[in-house]
């Protein structure tokens, strides 16, 4: 299955100050639904190079879809978002991130719950489709007349298949709020956030093993829109934002995550959906970051500069013959989405910018990058798992899979300290891996292994066969070749008797003939005859 990752377009209209500061020279002309041509201002360092004659000052591209300036945050997320949604709802995991210079609408596409952005829709729709279905504890149940009795675990499976049998599949909504920042990972919805004397803890990000890349996060459970929204605000208060020069908002990339839970009986199914808004885009010269805040901005970009890395790579992939290494492993953000750029979900980056002049280049350098995210196409590598494998909700307290479906918010945190991070970072965390999914796991092993063993002897059962055969056969040739060995050394002994006897009667006919001829001259006496015929014998 392929799929093209589709990449959004949004301009965001000029603010008061910026008309009556100049900043509208037509740098940004929307050409049709998905072509956009951006002209370089004067003063720009596009211009001046192009006037030396390198680069061009005038750039056309093109989008999945352009939103203008006029475009309702309604109108964004029935185009750009429903599709994804629907997906998400039936099964299939999805993710979008925000991706701009700072300053051009991101957090204002994402979040905003005044004018709802597309997490408060998507949240608001999600709502919609658990209905009436909403999972409820149910470990309390009325008893006699006045009495309410607490019920044990398989108890409560037994009040869920019954109710089960007559509603459906029930869901729950779990919802994580973290942020990416200097390459840490921090938890927003860590209360303990609130008291300033406490360091922040740094939350590991782990491998399964399997390739998946998680992060232990705070679950929180959300019955509605009303406690979505608390929660955003919530976690929107402990983002630590670094005022920089160009806007007083945030800085750095915070990851909404959603888990929607459909509980079947005994058996949980999990889908996901991320929203990402992504650190602004802009470099440190512009910022005019020190410091503390030097290194924020720089490691922002790198985590951009990575992200950009790994898409051209999955880009150049896709035509070249020769694969190169996609650089996933180099920084948190690439790291903890590298699933669903290999194909595990839907992916989809709208692009934000404004159409000041006076931010012109970092502009031209965002649409240039999200030219080549336009033309990724998301290739399903790896065989998809049923999701009911990855299963976390299921495991208890003591690690110990849960059949009621009961889920432990508690085995699903787990923070460490900075120090600790910084010793074991990368260090998979075996632990933590679904208890069946490592029983699925076992399971396949032992029958890889069964087959293997088998092969091998009825390999070996072959070999030996083969060997059997061909010493037996060897033996044969080598009787064959002494028995004629044999007959060949009988035939020449008879032979050499033969030649013997031969030469013998010619002897005794050669002496008689000799004797006859001499009879007179040579006449010898009989007794020295016989004598003389016994020598020659
Ligand atoms: N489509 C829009 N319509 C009206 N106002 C907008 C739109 N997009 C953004 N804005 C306004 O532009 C300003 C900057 O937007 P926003 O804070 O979302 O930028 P950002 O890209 O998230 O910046 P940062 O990276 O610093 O967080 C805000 O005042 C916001 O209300």
């Amino acid at each position: 299955e392929q799929q093209t990752m589709r990449v959004y377009l949004r301009v965001r209209p000029f603010s008061r100050e910026e008309l009556s500061d100049n900043e509208d020279q037509d740098c940004v002309v929307i050409e049709n639904s998905q072509t956009v041509t951006l002209n370089a201002p004067k003063g720009s360092a596009t211009m001046k190079s192009s006037e030396k004659g390198i680069g061009m000052s005038l750039h056309k591209f093109s989008f999945s879809q352009i939103f203008g300036p006029d475009t309702t945050q309604f109108e964004l997320f029935e185009d750009a978002v429903k599709s994804q949604m629907s997906d998400f709802l039936e099964g299939k995991t999805a993710l979008i991130f925000s991706y701009g210079v700072t300053n051009a609408g991101k957090t204002f596409t994402i979040q905003t719950p005044k004018d709802p952005g597309i997490l408060p829709r998507v949240l608001d729709d999600t709502f919609h489709h658990i209905g009436g279905h909403q999972y409820e504890g149910m470990d309390l149940k009325p008893y006699l007349r006045n009495a309410a009795q607490y019920l044990d675990l398989d108890q409560v499976k037994q009040e869920r298949s019954a109710k089960a049998a007559i509603f459906g599949s029930f869901k729950e909504l779990w919802v994580a709020f973290f942020e990416i920042y200097n390459e840490c990972v921090y938890d927003l919805l860590q209360p303990s956030l609130c008291s300033k004397s406490k360091k922040r803890a740094v939350l590991r990000v782990c491998d399964d093993g399997a390739g998946n890349t998680y992060v232990k996060l705070r679950w929180i459970n959300i019955q509605n829109l009303g406690e979505a929204c608390k929660l955003l605000q919530f976690g929107n208060k402990n983002r630590s934002a670094a005022a920089t020069k160009m806007n007083q908002s945030s800085s750095r990339h915070s990851i909404f995550t959603m888990k929607l839970l459909k509980i079947d009986g005994g058996t949980v199914k999990r889908i996901s959906f991320s929203l990402c808004d992504l650190a602004g885009s802009e470099r440190c010269n512009k910022t005019k970051t020190f410091g503390e805040r030097l290194k924020e901005a720089g490691n922002i970009n790198n985590s951009l500069l990575i992200l950009g890395k790994c898409i051209t790579a999955l880009r150049n992939n896709q035509t070249e013959k020769m694969k190169s290494y996609i650089p996933f492993r180099e920084s948190k953000l690439t790291k903890l989405f590298q699933a669903v750029f290999l194909g595990k979900g839907r992916a989809s980056m709208i692009v934000n910018i404004n159409q000041c002049a006076s931010t012109y280049d970092e502009t031209l350098h965002v649409m240039k990058f999200s030219a080549v995210a336009n033309q990724l196409q998301v290739v399903q590598v790896m065989p998809a798992k049923p999701l009911e494998s990855l299963a976390p909700c299921l495991v208890g307290r003591d690690g110990k899979p849960l059949s009621t479906g009961m889920v432990d918010n508690e085995a699903l945190e787990s923070y460490l300290s900075e120090e600790e991070l910084l010793d074991e970072e990368d260090e998979a965390d075996m632990f933590v891996l679904p208890q069946n999914e490592l029983v699925n796991m076992i399971e396949s092993l032992r029958t890889k292994l069964l087959a293997e063993r088998r092969r091998n002897l009825v390999q070996e059962m072959e070999i030996r066969k083969e060997m059997g055969d061909a010493m037996i056969q060897q033996l044969m040739e080598s009787e064959e070749l002494r028995r004629q060995i044999e007959e060949l050394k009988e035939s020449h002994q008879e032979k050499l008797e033969n030649t013997f006897e031969m030469y013998k009667d010619a002897i005794k006919e050669h002496a008689y003939q000799s004797a006859m001829n001499n009879l007179e001259d040579d006449y010898v006496p009989l007794d020295e005859f016989i004598t003389e015929q016994e020598k020659v014998e």
